[in-house]
Order: C-alpha cells, then structure tokens, then sequence
C-alpha cells in the first residue's frame, strides 16, 4: 500500500494577520521575549548532537542598528569541520537505512513545534537580518510547509518506480541516499533556504553539514533544535559557523562530503561548481553539486495589460525586503505606449512606502550591512550617468537608527548594455526600459545571463501563451508579481546562471539526494 495514501490535502500555512491589534501585540511580545532571552548570547556549534563552545566568536548585528550586537557565533576551525564532516559520516550509517515513515514522522513533528513558536521566529529573523514581520512572517509560514512537503516526498520517494517486468526475474528500481551532504546558505532567506536544502537531505536519508551566512545563524539554529526536539538523531545535521576562508573551500574539497548543497551569489556558487568538480584524494565519487544561484528578473508589461495591478505587482516585488530577494524585480519592460502611464503608477506606489526598521513594522528595511549600502549607493551614481533617476537614490537618516537604509530607487529610460540592466545589485533600486512592443520586450527580459523569476502581464490569451513558450526563467508568473513562490506549489529555481535547475519545493527535488538502485533477481 502506498505511504502517502494515509495523509490528508496539504494547505499552505496562513499568514498573521498583523492589523488584528491582538496578533500584533503577541508579535511585538515576540520581540520582548527574543531580546530577553537571546541577546548577548553565544550560540554553540552543534557536531554529533554536542554543543560546542569556542571563546573565539563572531558577532551578529541588526542591519537596522549596526551598533547592536544581537548575538555571537562561534568561529569554528578546521579540527571542528573535520568533528562535524565525521559525525555527519557516523551517522549515515544508521540513517540512511531508517524507515522513511520515522523520517517523515519527525518532520512533521517539527513542523507542529515551530508553527508554535513562529512569532518568535519571526523575530529572531528581523532582528538578525533586517526583514520587517511580514517578510519574516512570510518565510517562517514557508519553512513550516516545508516541513510538511518534505515529510510528504521522504513518503512518496520511498516508493520503488514501475519497470517493465520479465518472466523470470523480479525487477526493481529503487532510490537510495547519496552520503554526507555539505549545506551552504545565504543571509537573505535564512530560515527556508538552508531548511529547505537540509530537509532534502535528510529527507532522503542522507546527513549533513549546515553552514549558514555568518550574517543570520540564529534562525537556522533554532530549526536545528526544533528538529533535534522532533527527534532527529544526533550527527544527522550538524551545524558549523565560522569564516569563509576556514569554512567554505575546505568543506566543498573535503573528500568525504558526498554532495554539495548550495544557494548564494553566482561568484561563490560558480566557485563551488568548480572546485567540487575536482577529486581529492580518498574521494571516491564525483560530487554532486546544487547551486542556486542570483536573478536579475523582469517585469513585463504589455499594452494591454491591467496597469494598476502590473504597477503594485511591480512594486511589491521590487521594494520588499529592500529588494534582497534572487526573484525581486529589478527591470521593468514596458510597451513603448502605455510606458510613461506605468512608470508614473509605479513611482506613485514606491513613494508612499515607508523606510525604517523592520521591527517597527515599516516596509521597506535597511540593507543587510553598511558595505552594501555603499555598494548600492555607488551602483546608484553609476546609474544617473546611464539612465535618469525618478525616484529615491539616496540613504535616509532613519531616526535612532545606524542602518543602511536606501530609498526605494527608479531609473527610467536604462539601457540595455547599462550595468543597472544586467547586474544583480541586490537592494530597493529598479530599472525601466521602454520596449517597441510586446515581442521586443520578451526579448529585452530574455538578454540576461540569469533565468530566475519573470512577471508578464497581459490579458491577450495568444500573448499569455507565447509569454509560457518562450520567457526564459524557472519561474514564470503571468499577471502576477514574481516573488514568493509556496513550497509544494511554485517549485523554485532558475535557468542559466540562476542555477543548476533544481527546483525546491517541488515534486522532483528529493531526486537531487537520491541515487537509484535497479535490483534482479532471478526466480
Ligand atoms: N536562487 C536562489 O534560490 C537564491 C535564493 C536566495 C539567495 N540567492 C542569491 O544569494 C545571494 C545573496 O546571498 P549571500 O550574499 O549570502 O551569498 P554568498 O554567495 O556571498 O554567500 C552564500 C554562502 O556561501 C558561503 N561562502 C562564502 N565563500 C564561500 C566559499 N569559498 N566556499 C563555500 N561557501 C562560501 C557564505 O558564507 C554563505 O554561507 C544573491 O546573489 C541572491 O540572488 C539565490
Ligand atoms: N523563494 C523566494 C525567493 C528566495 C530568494 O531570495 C521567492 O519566491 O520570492
């Protein structure tokens, strides 16, 4: 009988609905409870289910107050990469061969255990790297479907696929775990992003070594000790901080990591995809490796299209979370005729929001660090020589606040071989080119290097159906904006140097940890 024939539908968790005053009041009693508890402290490395305390530590800041030091971290060293790599090795022993039905049991029950801590979750999260509660909120609800989608998939792979049969043998095929797989995650999802890349791991029955951004561990921890709570054995994830010079190379060369598992920019993802490809000494498999990687994601709008809803689509995907997501908006394309009425609807919108610390709840945040801010404020002045600002380009003072907060920044009129067309800059400024008519405009979202997300509004059925067949990205949205794909419904991940094309969330992830198996036996 099939494992998952048991389970009832799946529903995506609902979102807090803050603007009920009883909701907000637990959400700020989240914020008290999470500086009470947490701040100041140091978190321990975790290697074969022991905490390991080094005096040698990194600090966490709030991007919104630089000054604040929110937590420390320990700067781990080779000896503990070789403890967590070893650990994780042991313990693939045993859980490569557990029962899936125990794997999936585990995770669902850490799915119940964070859906009620999710409001502290959210604060940890806003306070590490700066996302405001819906934002936060946003991406605890997914890491809590996440864990529902991959207890459901540790179900559905454990099923033998059907083969063609033979009178006198008995014919299977099945899926087995790789080994050790390395997890590398970046600051801006750090939550659903390493949850969902070590939940494919142990989901299928291989262990791991989780190293998240230095600039937001905690929210990763915190699932670590959820899952551990459900009942994860100890060294089937194992958790390692530090510098990336200690902790990034010498963990993708390592010879016993089986596969590396890694979503970043396309520079440390480009790197990984490199040196992995090299065998060590004592290896004894090419590794396997994911890497997912930046966007530069268009919006297009054709003549036809509802203006009003392209422009707030537009303006939610290019200015939420200061516009730190791989699937933000960051080039609109718009039909030459309707171009000057959509970038006025769009400057209109981005104007109103506000800008300050994403504690308070105001929707556009800092940046993640000062250096970015820098980084985005020169990319600014870079611009005005290309393109003509119409909106934002400069920092604002936000009262009490040290963090690098940026306007929400539009240039119109931006050229295609301008740096603002083709380069992720990772942060609240978008770009508008003018397009002939709908077909140069596909083509306009097309000239990238990446093929992560892409939004088309029209309502002409011919025009929606050549927008399927020939928009080159992993995420296609039609007449919606193109960020927050759901786990389990909008399986994530980019073509070109977006990435390997693995698609989390969806149905054939987990193929990405397996390898099968074809058994005979004669009878
Ligand atoms: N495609 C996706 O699904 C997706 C999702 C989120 C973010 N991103 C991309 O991530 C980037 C932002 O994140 P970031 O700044 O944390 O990325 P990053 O590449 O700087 O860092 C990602 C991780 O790699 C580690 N790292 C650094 N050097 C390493 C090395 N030599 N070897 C191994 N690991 C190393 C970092 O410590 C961090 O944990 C953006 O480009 C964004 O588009 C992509
Ligand atoms: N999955 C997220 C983006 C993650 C990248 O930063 C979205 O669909 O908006």
């Amino acid at each position: 009988m099939s494992l998952i024939a048991g389970l009832l539908p799946f529903t995506h968790e609902a979102y807090f609905d803050f603007s009920c005053p009883e909701v907000a009041e637990r959400q700020r009693e989240a914020f008290r409870y999470v500086r009470q508890t947490y701040l100041g402290r140091s978190f321990p490395l975790i290697l074969g289910g022991e905490r390991v305390e080094l005096t040698d530590t990194f600090a966490v800041t709030n991007p919104a107050q630089n000054a604040e030091v929110v937590w420390r971290f320990p700067k781990a060293q080779r000896e503990h990469l070789e403890r967590a790599v070893s650990a994780a090795a042991e313990a693939y022993e045993t859980w490569r061969f557990s029962d899936p039905l125990q794997r999936a049991t585990i995770l669902k029950r850490a799915g119940q255990l964070l859906r009620a801590r999710r409001m502290e979750l959210n604060a940890v999260m806003t306070l590490e790297n700066g996302k405001n509660w819906t934002e936060a909120d946003g991406e605890v609800a997914e890491s809590v479907d996440h864990f529902e989608i991959f207890a459901r998939e540790a179900l559905k792979w454990a099923q033998p696929k059907p083969v063609e049969p033979m009178p006198d043998e008995h014919v299977t095929m099945i899926y087995e775990p790789i080994g050790v797989v390395a997890v590398i995650s970046p600051w801006n999802f750090p939550s659903a992003i390493p949850l969902g890349m070590a939940l494919g791991a142990i989901a299928a029955g291989n262990t791991v070594v989780l190293k998240p951004a230095s600039e937001a561990p905690l929210s990763a921890w915190l699932l670590l000790e959820i899952l551990e709570q459900a009942g994860l054995p100890k060294g089937v994830v194992n958790f390692l901080t530090g510098e990336d010079d200690q902790m990034g190379d010498p963990l993708v060369d390592h010879p016993r990591v089986r596969m590396v598992a890694f979503t970043g920019s396309k520079e440390i993802g480009m790197r990984i995809y490199e040196r992995a490809s090299r065998v060590q000494p004592g290896q004894i498999w090419l590794k396997r490796v994911m890497a997912e990687m930046g966007g530069k994601d268009a919006t297009v709008v054709c003549a036809d299209a509802d203006l009003d809803a392209a422009a707030t689509g537009i303006v939610q995907a290019a200015f939420g979370y200061a516009g730190q997501k791989c699937s933000a908006c960051s080039r609109a394309i718009v039909e030459d005729s309707v171009y000057d009425e959509v970038l006025a609807k769009v400057v209109e919108r981005a104007a109103q929001l506000r800008v300050g610390p994403g504690e308070e709840a105001f929707e556009v945040g800092p940046v993640i660090e000062m250096r970015q801010g820098e980084r985005l404020l020169r990319a600014i002045e870079e611009g005005k020589q290309q393109a003509k600002l119409v909106l934002g380009g400069e920092r604002v003072q936000v009262e009490d606040c040290d963090g690098a907060f940026i306007q929400p920044t539009i240039f119109s009129e931006v050229p295609r071989d301008s740096r603002l067309f083709r380069e992720e800059l990772f942060g609240p400024v978008l770009a508008f080119t003018r397009a002939r008519d709908w077909q140069h405009a596909l083509e306009l979202a097309n000239d990238s290097e990446f093929g992560l997300t892409g939004s088309f509004y029209s309502r002409d059925p011919h025009k929606l159906d050549e927008a399927r067949r020939r928009f080159h990205v992993g995420n296609l949205y039609l007449n919606r904006k193109c960020t927050g794909a759901l786990s389990g419904t909008h399986a994530f991940g980019g073509y070109n140097l977006s990435g390997t094309g693995a698609k989390v969330g969806g149905p054939d992830y987990l193929f990405w940890f397996l390898q099968s198996k074809t058994i005979a036996q004669k009878y």
